[in-house]
């Protein structure tokens, strides 16, 4: 599909995000031919710099010289400095833009994604409409929001108010980069793609569903905003519950953007709520603390620039909960989220019931469930089946076998990454892998009580972990059943370091 031409108008264009993903996802774009004839980036920041000194900044970022330098891609690239809070600097945008529809016939097609501190996401909506540039009257506009998408159910209804009264849904872009990776829309694929598995597909054929999302890096240089968020609200809150989504939904009836929204939505509106008395049992919190990890010395969170050295934020939440519907009443999900963990792996584990009949296992005293089908999102995306077979030899001795697939084995084209994806899909006017604002409020919804016990003057334990461990020991205490534990893709790799109440 072509797209049409456009400006991208990046607010917060000096920053971390638009030096990291937003203009590498933008170049790979050209780079594969997605963009359009006419197209510019138009940066925005407080920070004075020239058109050249913007270029030569991101070219230094992106760590470019000689032929890539040079190219037409960084021509491309504006820049206007603007005091995002002051009405009159966007008139001097307004006057920015129409020039450069002039100069290169990009027809009035705006995307403005804010990438700036999350209080400006309600101011420059209202700001930008001032100015008209909100009006779809010549070339459409469409506004993409960053996460966090509000800091509670309150916030979050308040921003999408906020915003709704300058631009429509229909224009309205909440990221969420879980939905922009490939292997997390395979999911779709592969569930109502192929007849054989929408069958086992609920209660009576699954026993449980496990979602990790691990992190071996720390908070790094983002400890000012992780300190204010933690875990649940930076990763539980969004990606985590989109995956969930993704693998509880209902097949939706067509592929339509809003189908498949109503399909998800569903899904968070189905959610059991958690409610307080039985939060000790099923919400894990832990943080991270100074241990050494293959003879290095790694800090404590607490030691973490930006972090208050008394903080009880999480940096690993564990969560059990149900969702009550038809498909999956009775069926136990368990989610697990951690910076500093001993790798970086995103996958959800269906775990099928056993038979219903140990035969082999009354026979030869062996046969654990192997059933399992193992959904990697991240490194090395693919697809692992697990199931018991017979060892050659005497007796029925059954052991686990693998069936699996890479998707690197499927085509030889490297795989978009997630901004790629959502930014060109926000270019074509498809919302699919956006999340929608009923959705986004049913997601703060269902963490609310979570957020208000952590607020509340008696609040959930924290358990301190090292760096390097798979999150607090008690966290296994959440999964029950026989055999049952959570799925270790790497050993601990902490030498030392303690497990602790914080
Ligand atoms: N970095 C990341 O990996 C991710 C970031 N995000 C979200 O994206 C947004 C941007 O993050 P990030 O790039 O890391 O943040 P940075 O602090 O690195 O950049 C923020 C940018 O906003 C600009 N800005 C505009 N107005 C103001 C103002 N009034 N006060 C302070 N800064 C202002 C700053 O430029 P100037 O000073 O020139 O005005 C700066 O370029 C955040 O909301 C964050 O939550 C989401 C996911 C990942
Ligand atoms: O949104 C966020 O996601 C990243 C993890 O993303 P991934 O694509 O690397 O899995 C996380 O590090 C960050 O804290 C959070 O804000």
């Amino acid at each position: 599909m072509n797209s049409d031409n456009c400006i991208i108008v990046i607010f917060g264009a000096s920053g971390d995000l638009t030096k990291r993903k937003l203009v590498p996802a933008v170049y790979d774009l050209k780079k594969r031919g997605h963009l359009p004839d006419r197209f510019a980036i138009l940066g925005i920041g407080r920070t004075e710099y020239s058109e050249e000194s913007f270029r030569e900044k991101l070219q230094a970022d992106m760590e470019m010289e000689g032929d890539e330098a040079n190219s037409s891609f960084f021509q491309d690239i504006y820049y206007q400095s603007l005091n995002t809070s002051s009405p009159d600097d966007y008139v001097k945008l307004k006057d920015k833009l129409t020039g450069l529809d002039k100069q290169l016939g990009t027809e009035g097609n705006y995307i403005f994604y804010l990438a700036t501190p999350p209080r400006l996401y309600s101011l420059i909506p209202g700001f930008l409409s001032e100015q008209g540039l909100n009006s779809e009257e010549r070339g459409w506009k469409r506004l993409i929001v960053e996460k966090p998408f509000g800091t509670d159910l309150q916030s979050a209804r308040e921003l999408n108010r906020e915003i709704l009264k300058y631009f429509n849904e229909s224009q309205l872009y909440r990221i969420d980069h879980y939905l922009g990776k490939e292997t997390v829309q395979n999911i779709l694929v592969t569930r109502f793609g192929n007849g054989f598995f929408e069958p086992l597909w609920n209660r009576n054929f699954i026993d449980h569903v496990e979602i990790t999302a691990a992190e071996s890096l720390g908070v790094e240089k983002r400890g000012g905003y992780y300190d204010s968020s933690g875990a649940l609200k930076d990763m539980v809150q969004n990606h985590l519950l989109q995956l969930t989504a993704m693998v509880a939904m209902e097949p939706p009836a067509s592929f339509e953007s809003d189908a498949i929204r109503n399909e998800t939505l569903k899904v968070f509106q189905s959610l059991k709520p958690l409610n307080r008395d039985e939060l000790d049992n099923c919400f894990i919190r832990g943080q991270y603390t100074a241990s050494t990890i293959k003879g290095e010395k790694v800090k404590g969170y607490r030691e973490e620039e930006g972090v208050d050295p008394e903080s009880r934020t999480e940096t690993f939440t564990a969560l059990k909960f149900y969702i009550e519907n038809w498909r999956w009443g009775g069926v136990p999900f368990y989610i697990r989220t951690g910076k500093r963990l001993p790798t970086r792996v995103s996958e959800i584990v269906i775990h099928f019931k056993s038979t219903p009949h140990k035969l082999f296992k009354k026979a030869f005293g062996t046969q654990d469930n192997f059933n399992k089908l193992i959904i990697r999102i991240q490194p090395d995306e693919g697809i692992l089946l697990k199931f018991g077979m017979k060892m050659p030899g005497a007796g029925f001795d059954v052991k686990e076998a693998n069936m699996s697939f890479r998707y690197s084995e499927l085509s030889s084209v490297e795989m978009a990454s997630a901004y790629e994806r959502l930014l060109l899909d926000c270019m074509h006017g498809d919302s699919t892998l956006y999340a929608r604002g009923d959705a986004v409020e049913a997601c703060w919804e269902f963490i609310q009580p979570l957020l208000d016990y952590e607020n509340s003057d008696d609040p959930p334990k924290i358990y301190g972990y090292p760096a390097g461990s798979w999150g607090p020991d008690c966290a296994d205490d959440l999964i029950e059943g026989e055999g049952v534990t959570w799925r270790y893709p790497c050993k601990n790799l902490a030498s030392d370091g303690m497990f602790c109440e914080l």
